[in-house]
């Protein structure tokens, strides 16, 4: 009897979703059914956040309830801010996110209750709160002071305040509305896996989250958007950019920010990500990164388009990141900031009919053998 492993999970189905549709071949993304252009177009990050929560769309009324219970959540306790401000400086945020978040359930005296309304009420609490501690953070790496969040902003708004300290346009804030609209969620991806299989257990949420954010983490998934910013600085000019690429695919290195488990085409959002990446660069009188992953896009579509290599969500991020003055160790936290709705609104439809997760592997090691005493081993 032959078995077959399904190497890395490919195409292993273990559960149903509502959420978040993927045709990887077309290149499609939808939530709840609409394509993830009308929501970077018409919807804003607390809209799909509560759409995702709760399946469905929300009429104004739920809407503006839920915008201020997130505006009301966005204080994290003081204690926790004392905290961060006292890491060492040279940490990856990344590091500190996954540190200060299992931390805040500290100061949860319910951290550990797990019925659907106390994952929702810690989900929602967490979304706003991400966003602070975020902020909090990437001000006491600079050694500046940690700036309390504002009731009377947006979501994204209030995110570039706080890392700033000073109001964004309203031109900022949007475009980084989209920016967290286009990651908030991604189907069964590393991240959302990861906080499944951790909530399956039954969990909390802050060992869920934590555990999501420690997946998010690695340059194969959400660390991918800082890898391109890495790739594009040894890259260095637009000459150089041919070149670097046809030396690390002869030596089968892999290009950050392309390639994707389930597209075999253009990332929706990549398209999208690439509209604004455009534009941001127009503004600067051509930014040398875009020229540069303008160049670097139609060398890998030419040269590996026909194995369904295409660039992914992380390849242009990093420039409109740039624009908004967000320094490249923060574009993966960021993309938390925005997944973060995508973990809860996953775990709260997976332990809704919850199962525990524990797949298998085809054990390949020695077999029949005797406990050797360890003076009669070589
Ligand atoms: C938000 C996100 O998580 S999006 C993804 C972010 N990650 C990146 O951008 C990192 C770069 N990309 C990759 O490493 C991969 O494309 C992944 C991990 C995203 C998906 O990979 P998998 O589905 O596991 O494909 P796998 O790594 O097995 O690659 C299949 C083939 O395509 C090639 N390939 C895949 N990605 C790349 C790449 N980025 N550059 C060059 N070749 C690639 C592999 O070398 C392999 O070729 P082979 O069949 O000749 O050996
Ligand atoms: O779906 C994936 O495997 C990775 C991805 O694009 C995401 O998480 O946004």
């Amino acid at each position: 009897m032959t078995t077959t492993i399904a190497k890395g999970l490919e195409g292993v189905l273990f559960t149903e979703t509502k959420l978040t549709f993927i045709n990887g071949s077309e290149g499609i993304l939808t939530h709840l059914g609409i394509p993830i252009q009308e929501w970077a177009e018409k919807s804003t990050f607390e809209e799909l956040s509560f759409a995702l929560l709760h399946g469905r769309l929300p009429g104004a009324d739920e809407l503006a309830r839920f915008d201020a219970e997130l505006r009301a959540n966005r204080e994290v306790p003081a204690e926790l801010l004392s905290v961060i401000a006292a890491y060492p400086k040279g940490v990856h945020p990344m590091q500190a996110l996954r540190t200060a978040v299992s931390h805040l359930s500290l100061f949860d005296a319910e951290a550990e209750d797990t019925a659907a309304e106390d994952r929702y009420r810690i989900g929602v609490r967490m979304i706003a709160q991400f966003s602070t501690i975020i902020a909090a953070i990437a001000r006491a790496q600079d050694g500046q002071e940690i700036v309390a969040p504002r009731a009377d902003l947006t979501h994204a708004g209030n995110f570039l305040y706080m890392l700033k300290g000073s109001e964004p346009t309203a031109e900022e804030a949007r475009l980084f509305d989209i920016a967290l609209i286009l990651h908030a969620d991604h189907g069964m991806n590393a991240s959302t896996f990861t906080a499944i299989a951790t909530a399956s257990t039954l969990s909390d949420m802050y060992s869920a989250m934590t555990s999501a954010i420690g997946a998010l983490k690695g340059p194969l998934h959400g660390g991918a958007n800082e890898a391109v910013m890495d790739m594009l600085d040894e890259i260095g000019s637009v000459e150089n950019a041919v070149p670097y690429i046809s030396e690390k695919l002869d030596h089968k290195e892999k290009i950050m920010g392309v390639g994707h488990r389930v597209y075999k085409f253009f990332d929706p959002r990549s398209r999208v990500l690439r509209d604004y990446a455009a534009h941001v660069s127009e503004k600067q009188g051509k930014s040398h990164y875009y020229q540069i992953l303008e160049t670097i896009e139609k060398e890998i579509v030419d040269r590996l388009g026909s194995k369904g290599i295409y660039p992914n969500v992380d390849f242009y991020s990093g420039v409109v990141y740039s624009d908004l003055g967000i320094k490249k160790s923060f574009f993966t936290p960021i993309f938390a900031l925005a997944r973060i709705s995508g973990w809860v609104a996953s775990v709260m439809e997976y332990t809704a009919n919850n199962r525990l997760l524990r797949p298998d592997a085809v054990y390949a090691g020695a077999k029949d053998q005797t406990y050797p005493e360890l003076s009669d081993r070589q």
